[in-house]
């Protein structure tokens, strides 16, 4: 039997010497040489603990540390034993987080908008009504340009008396387009601000709701990019297509009517062009879209790269590693700037050639209108009208195009967040049973219990497993890293569900209450690294008891959560004072369970069990165990060769 626990195997490699830990109980150092693999590594640790079948290595900055589980639960299991020495990393992605198959939940959509419907209504129209009289405009401008051409041949007649309703008009028109813009503009952020900000909640809600097998699965970078990307692409790409949209296509029909009733000849003009220009443009709109989505992409792996470095600080600093950090930044970097440049260059030479095409657009026109001018056809006004619309038409028909990228984009968008809106817990939460407080009394028990993790359900941590913890007694589970103490807490706690057996509380199966109750009120947990929330130190004490009143506040600050009837610790330097307190007394009347990582702390619990691969090998007191010279005599013996405790197991 092989394992490697501690460590992922490639940084291994990394290490001058190794630490190497036969059955949990000699320590040996084994040195590593250039060009070793894993298997050189495995070969000199088994020749150096000669009788061990079971073996575990840690790189020598483990034992002065501490050991991070995060980092272990989320590397080991993309690390096998036998690894090939592989020193860049590459980053994993899920691989259906760039598909657009997530489905967009229409109903869902609708729901959301429905609040803010006469906003909604009122920001529509008045997009509407500004696309009517961009349409009008023109009209006006060729009537004024007209009056303006026939100054020309009739001087007596009064200038401002002609000029004055027209201009009048055009006036109001102006006013009128400035007033509905400014209205269309702001409902609109308002309703999608409202819209997203909504959707930002129910999504967060949702995600804090999932399983903890949904946590060991997604990447923390992941979610928050659903949160906060997502939802702002989606939201970006709704205002555009209500403002955008629905002028463009006002627009598009209205001008193109007035082009008709000002010059059937000149339309034709322009039909004929058109399509290319449609045409043209979507073939090269959709090749930027898809780099556009590559650069995107990009950047987010980007992110990615940059929030594992930073949130697994410790071990990029513990494995000298801030070099090969910056490196594997610096290199997704450089592809995400190689992306958004060949992006700039597509956009810049389609910007050029799209101005080219419609400045010639225009000198034919006026070359046509000119010409049809000349033969009585037309004013000089209609050829300004004409023109004027003509480009709104062309203006319009670009950002169509652009607005069909930009609806994929929001589409996509959406149907993730709504994926994960919609996702229902796998466990089975509706159990509502609470034990009265004068009725509790704490009896754990696991029976017959078999589990593995959802994430590597071939792996079983615990089979067979049963465990008596007898209320008011401190039990303090003991055994090497890996051994599954973590994991007995976790199923007490219901962060994941047995897969065969049960575990009590006073007869009650977990499953059957309320996990609320069962988690808030129950248990107390002081976890193995504690953790600090970005607030004061009081409102971090409170965060297990918030309506804690200032005299226990004061008090928990000490013991930590008084009113929880049961103690759970993974020692570390940080919790041993707690855990000390609890045996010592504050926990009186109280089930302890301690998962232990120094004896030290345990030596008084009433019953210590010995862990070895998920089964109880020992059980008893202190001294009974000490008698029997087995698994926790070796445990002690270790201890003693450090008597600082600085050693962990
Ligand atoms: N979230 C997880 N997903 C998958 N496997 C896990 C997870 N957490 C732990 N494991 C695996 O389950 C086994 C038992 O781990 P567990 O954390 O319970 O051990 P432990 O005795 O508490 O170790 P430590 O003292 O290092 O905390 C190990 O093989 C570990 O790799």
């Amino acid at each position: 039997m092989w394992q490697l626990l501690q460590t992922p195997c490639t940084q291994l490699l990394r290490q001058r010497h190794l630490l190497v830990k036969s059955n949990g109980y000699f320590i040996n150092i084994v040195k590593n040489k250039p060009g070793f693999t894993t298997k050189h590594l495995f070969t000199s640790a088994q020749k150096s603990t000669e009788k061990a079948n079971t073996f575990l290595i840690f790189s020598p900055w483990k034992l002065c540390t501490g050991i991070s589980l995060g980092l272990g639960a989320r590397l080991l299991y993309n690390n096998t034993a036998f690894c090939k020495a592989n020193l860049t990393r590459t980053i994993q992605r899920r691989p259906n987080l760039h598909d657009d198959s997530a489905k967009f939940d229409w109903k869902r959509f609708f729901e959301y908008l429905l609040p803010h419907k006469w906003l909604l209504a009122a920001a529509v129209a008045s997009a509407l009504a500004v696309a009517f009289l961009n349409v009008y405009i023109p009209a006006m401008l060729g009537v004024i340009v007209n009056i303006l051409a026939s100054m020309k041949h009739n001087p007596s007649t009064d200038f401002i008396d002609e000029i004055k309703m027209p201009a009048l008009k055009m006036i109001s028109l102006y006013i009128g387009q400035a007033i509905f813009t400014f209205f269309y503009i702001h409902l609109l952020a308002q309703v999608g601000e409202r819209v997203a900000a909504q959707m930002k909640q129910d999504l967060f809600v949702s995600i804090l709701k999932q399983d903890m097998a949904f946590f060991d699965r997604e990447r923390t970078g992941e979610l928050v990019n659903r949160i906060t990307v997502d939802v702002q692409d989606f939201k970006s790409s709704f205002k555009q297509t209500i403002s955008g949209g629905l002028r463009a296509i006002t627009q598009v029909v209205g001008s193109a009517v007035s082009l008709l009733v000002i010059s059937p000849h000149l339309t034709g003009l322009t039909l004929i062009c058109i399509p290319s220009v449609v045409i043209g443009g979507t073939f090269i709109g959709s090749l930027l879209r898809k780099l556009s989505r590559e650069a995107q992409a990009q950047i987010e792996k980007t992110t990615l790269v940059a929030e594992e470095a930073i949130s697994n600080m410790r071990t990029v600093r513990a494995f000298a590693g801030e070099a090969e950090e910056a490196r594997a930044f610096a290199n997704e970097c450089e592809t995400a700037a190689e992306l958004s440049m060949e992006l700039g260059l597509g956009v810049g030479m389609f910007q050029a050639g799209t101005n080219l095409f419609l400045n010639g657009m225009v000198l034919a026109t006026m070359f046509l209108g000119g010409h049809l001018m000349s033969t009585g056809q037309m004013s000089a006004g209609d050829v300004m009208a004409f023109l004027v619309n003509a480009q709104t038409v062309q203006r319009s028909v670009a950002q169509l195009s652009l607005l069909f990228g930009s609806v994929v984009k929001g589409l996509s968008a959406g149907g993730r967040v709504f994926e994960y809106i919609n996702k229902e817990p796998q466990m089975d939460t509706s159990g509502k049973k609470v034990i009265k407080y004068h009725e509790f009394h704490g009896d754990i028990e696991f029976k017959d219990v078999a589990f593995a993790y959802p994430t590597r359900p071939e792996a079983v941590v615990l089979k067979n497993f049963n465990l008596k913890i007898p209320a008011g007694k401190t039990v303090a589970i003991v055994g090497t890293s890996g051994n599954g103490k973590s994991t007995i807490a976790a199923l007490l706690e219901r962060f994941y569900d047995v897969n065969e057996g049960s575990v009590t509380i006073d007869g009650v199966d977990v499953r059957e209450m309320d996990c609320k109750w069962l988690r808030g009120r129950a248990l107390g947990l002081i976890s193995q690294e504690p953790v600090l929330f970005a607030t004061t130190v009081k409102e971090n004490i409170r965060y297990g008891k918030p309506d804690a009143t200032d005299d226990e506040f004061r008090f928990s600050a000490i013991y930590c959560v008084l009113d929880n009837l049961i103690y759970y610790s993974a020692l570390d330097s940080a919790s041993e004072k707690v855990v000390q307190s609890a045996l010592e007394g504050v926990s009186r009347g109280r089930t302890v369970l301690v998962i232990a990582h120094r004896l030290s702390t345990i030596m008084n619990a009433d019953i210590i069990v010995v862990l070895n691969k998920g089964n109880i090998v020992e059980m008893g007191t202190h001294e009974q165990l000490k008698k029997q010279k087995g698994f926790y005599w070796n445990l002690i013996k270790q201890q003693d060769q450090d008597p600082e405790g600085t050693r962990t197991l």
